[in-house]
């Protein structure tokens, strides 16, 4: 048996998991806590990570990789120093250096900027992409934009750590991370200095000079690794969702639905995907294909604030919301309480309608915040059905999908059916297959067996749509 270890440095918590090669069965797991903000150290993501890997033996492993949150913003010096804190897929300053990066492009004309970028990097740029924050950053902090020489994502910034050379030029990723940053473009697997220059409104020459991580093949050894005394290959990594994807060996017509952090619909595609709208993103996977994806801001955290409100933990809170009757009694709970990225309305706070004294009840609110994460998830799938995509079922993770009342709201709201997948940590899973993969060096992953479970689909409330439809604030 070939041991490999797989890493899930999300914006929560880091993950690692130590998986059996040839089958996928998880032998060890460890975790430890990110700090709170959408602005972190990245050296707190290290240090995590090295907690979470001392749980878990790794002597014997033989390759590693590192799956991390999307998008955010590691900057470095020459001499590899962090230059600031890295801003986060979910930190919303750069909202208006996004309208500003589309209409530049655009000629001042937003719809033009979007078909522009759409058909440069698959993606019109939202607050959550690298390429906005570089232009924040240029906006905001001359300073600390004249020192860049070189910019990566977290999960590159934690290979790099782990490849432990110091070197910027050993900076490597993958397509599917380097499809989020707003200036790659996953078709030709090249990177746009030209955005780049925009960005840090800089000439293209000096763009050239600024080091961006190797975009290495999907199962490539990109070299030697260290962690706590033990010795490995390192597999490229890959973005979170690439991650999940991978972990469970996503088919054509399976959409990811994941509730963490992010709230998350994706699928793989043999093809780009190039929506003008920006609703859906168009980034590749880990496997050398296409990964089209709607992201909301408001995903589990929605669930923790409700439980915090009602003074009650998350067993509490499903039970409370399981009690209540679907469409909870007319309260619709739209949950765009760190701004909305899925439509983007970076300003959305959320909103509670349909208070009477008998709707207002802890049941209806527990259940009302249940059914308006899905409600805000089943719009994003549509985003993904009328760009094309090809939806059949939807596989349900992320940390609130272990919530019953999540699982039994979901398959009542969504138009296809919904399984949920064995318990598991999917991104640390698939960054586990990538490492067996790029150190077998075989063409293609190592194949695992995904169990999965149907969901009852209960009695179907297209009403619970409809009426959250009628009130979010775009139609
Ligand atoms: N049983 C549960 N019900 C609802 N939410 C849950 C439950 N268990 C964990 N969560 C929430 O899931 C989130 C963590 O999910 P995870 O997918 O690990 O997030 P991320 O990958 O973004 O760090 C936390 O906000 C946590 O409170
Ligand atoms: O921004 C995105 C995807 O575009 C997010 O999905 C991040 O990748 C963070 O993921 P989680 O920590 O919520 O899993």
């Amino acid at each position: 048996m070939v041991k490999v270890a797989g890493i899930d440095s999300s914006t929560q918590s880091c993950k690692v998991v130590v998986v059996d090669g040839d089958t996928g069965e998880i032998l060890a797991s460890g975790r430890a806590s990110h700090p709170d903000g959408s602005e972190v150290a990245p050296a707190a993501w290290w240090d995590a990570l090295q907690q979470a890997a001392s749980q878990v033996d790794l002597s014997d492993v033989a390759a590693v990789a590192v799956a991390g949150q999307q998008h955010g913003m590691v900057c470095l010096d020459a001499d590899g120093e962090v230059i600031r804190d890295a801003l986060l897929w979910n930190d919303t300053r750069s909202a208006q250096a996004a309208v500003d990066l589309v209409n530049d492009f655009g000629d001042g004309d937003a719809e033009a900027g979007g078909r522009w970028w759409a058909d440069a990097v698959g993606s019109v740029p939202v607050a959550s992409y690298t390429v906005t924050k570089l232009r924040w950053l240029a906006d905001n902090e001359t300073d600390n934009a004249a020192k860049v020489a070189a910019v990566a994502l977290p999960h590159d910034w934690l290979t790099w750590k782990l490849l432990g050379t110091g070197h910027l030029e050993d900076l490597v990723t993958d397509r599917s991370d380097a499809s989020g940053t707003g200036y790659f473009d996953p078709v030709s697997n090249q990177y746009r200095r030209d955005i780049l220059a925009a960005a840090l409104r800089i000439d293209e020459a000096a763009a050239e000079k600024i080091v961006l991580p190797r975009v290495a093949e999907p199962g490539e050894v990109v070299g030697k690794g260290t962690l706590g005394g033990a010795s490995f290959d390192v597999g490229a990594g890959m973005g979170d969702n690439a991650g999940s994807a991978l972990g469970m060996g996503l088919k054509a017509g399976d959409m990811v639905v994941s509730i963490g952090t992010s709230g998350v619909v994706c699928g793989v595609s043999e093809t780009p995907s190039r929506d003008a709208s920006g609703l859906v993103s168009g980034f590749a996977d880990a496997t050398g294909r296409f990964l089209p994806l709607a992201c909301t801001l408001n995903g589990a955290r929605v669930l923790d604030a409700t439980a915090r409100t009602l003074g009650v933990d998350h067993n509490e809170l499903s039970d409370l919301a399981l009690a209540a009757d679907s469409g909870s009694d007319g309260l619709v709970f739209v949950p765009y309480m760190e701004g909305e990225r899925t439509p983007n309305l970076p300003d959305a706070t959320g909103s509670l309608h349909g208070l009477t004294l008998t709707s207002m009840t802890r049941e209806n609110l527990a259940r009302s915040a249940v059914e308006g994460i899905v409600c805000s998830l089943v719009d994003a799938l549509d985003c993904l059905v009328d760009s094309g995509a090809q939806v059949e079922r939807v596989l349900l993770t992320g940390g609130a999908a272990a919530s019953s009342a999540v699982q039994s709201v979901a398959p009542r709201l969504f138009p296809v059916p919904v399984a949920m997948p064995a318990a598991g940590e999917y991104v640390a899973l698939g960054s586990a297959r990538q490492a067996a993969w790029a150190h077998s060096g075989e063409a293609e992953p190592p194949t695992w067996k995904l169990e999965v479970t149907d969901l009852p689909k209960g009695e179907p409330d297209p009403s619970v749509v409809e009426r959250y439809r009628s009130v979010r604030p775009w139609s």
